[in-house]
């Protein structure tokens, strides 16, 4: 299957400094992906160089297997919901949805009307004097009646109380299920994407480390305990992600994939959150399965 997203080495830099460098990456279509890194890792960067808001400096984006260009058919297919919900203060939700039909060929107004209704979402007030939970519903809604086959969304919960978390997931989640888009969502907190996603990439200090299938990393990767000696027994070429010593006691994140281990080790499995936690805890661990390990 042709991915929704794929890079090879694509790089941007500002001035010296580079945002995203050496990103080689195949995402599948259909999947809810979580973007996931600290603050200032690339996934901004990502999304805006996705959404063809931004020029790469060098190596090579496609698109459903297109080169990115500024045709309308090719910027139709994708909905970009920047991570500072930018809606016209001034105008209203009525005339936002208005625009947004006079600008988008593919535009689903009755959806939209009926989704805003259902959300009890006021058309006559101007998107200024929306609080901001209810500007990120709007900012959604808008993003989905044009109805994309592949949506960005760069933080969407952030500085959302947890209702308004739950209720812009919720309506995420129903359109995803009536319309099985792509979704490529970032977030720097795990826990609100748990839930929703099924295709994890994480990036850190402008590279990617991982890009996988949750449940396969989940499946693959460990958590061992055992006597610090014990650390010298570890087969040689166990991919280890992190590992600590306390005491006399060590803690290894590792993917095991066919490796024996040793039974001296206590084996674990891992949470989504701890799993990530490590890889964005080492810069320099990386478990980047290749461009061709779309299923
Ligand atoms: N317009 C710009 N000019 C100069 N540097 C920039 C610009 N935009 C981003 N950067 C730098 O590029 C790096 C990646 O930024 P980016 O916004 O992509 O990260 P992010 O992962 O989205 O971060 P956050 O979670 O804080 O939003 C950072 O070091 C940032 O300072």
């Amino acid at each position: 299957m042709t991915p929704a997203i794929e890079s090879r080495d694509l790089g941007r830099r500002y001035r010296r400094t580079w945002a995203l460098r050496g990103c080689t990456l195949a995402l599948p279509e259909g999947r809810v992906i979580a973007l996931v890194g600290p603050n200032g890792a690339g996934k901004s960067t990502l999304l805006n160089l996705a959404a063809g808001l931004l020029q790469p400096s060098e190596g090579t984006l496609r698109i459903f297997g297109e080169p990115l260009d500024d045709r309308p058919a090719a910027l139709a297919r994708i909905s970009y919901m920047a991570q500072e919900t930018a809606l016209y203060p001034t105008f209203t939700v009525a005339e936002l949805l208005t625009f947004g039909r006079r600008l988008n060929p593919g535009w689903d107004d009755r959806w939209a009307r009926e989704r805003l209704s259902r959300l009890r979402l006021p058309s006559d007030v101007p998107a200024g004097r929306l609080s901001g939970g209810q500007r990120a519903q709007v900012a959604l809604v808008l993003a989905l009646a044009k109805r994309p086959r592949l949506l960005l969304l760069d933080e969407p919960l952030a500085s959302l109380d947890p209702v308004a978390r739950h209720d812009v997931m919720a309506l995420l989640m129903e359109s995803v299920a009536e319309a099985g888009m792509t979704v490529v969502l970032s977030s720097h907190i795990i826990s609100d994407l748990v839930d929703t996603c099924d295709w994890l990439v994480t990036i850190n200090q402008g590279r990617v480390q991982v890009s996988g299938d949750i449940d396969e990393l989940l499946a693959t990767h460990r958590l061992l305990t055992g006597p610090r000696e014990a650390l010298d027994s570890l087969p040689p070429r166990l991919p280890v992600v992190a590992h600590t010593v306390n005491g006399r006691q060590a803690s290894v994140l590792a993917r095991i994939g066919a490796h024996r281990l040793a039974p001296v080790w206590t084996v674990n499995e891992v949470s989504l959150d701890e799993l990530v936690l490590c890889y964005l805890r080492q810069p320099a661990s990386s478990a980047l399965p290749g461009p061709t390990s779309v299923r």
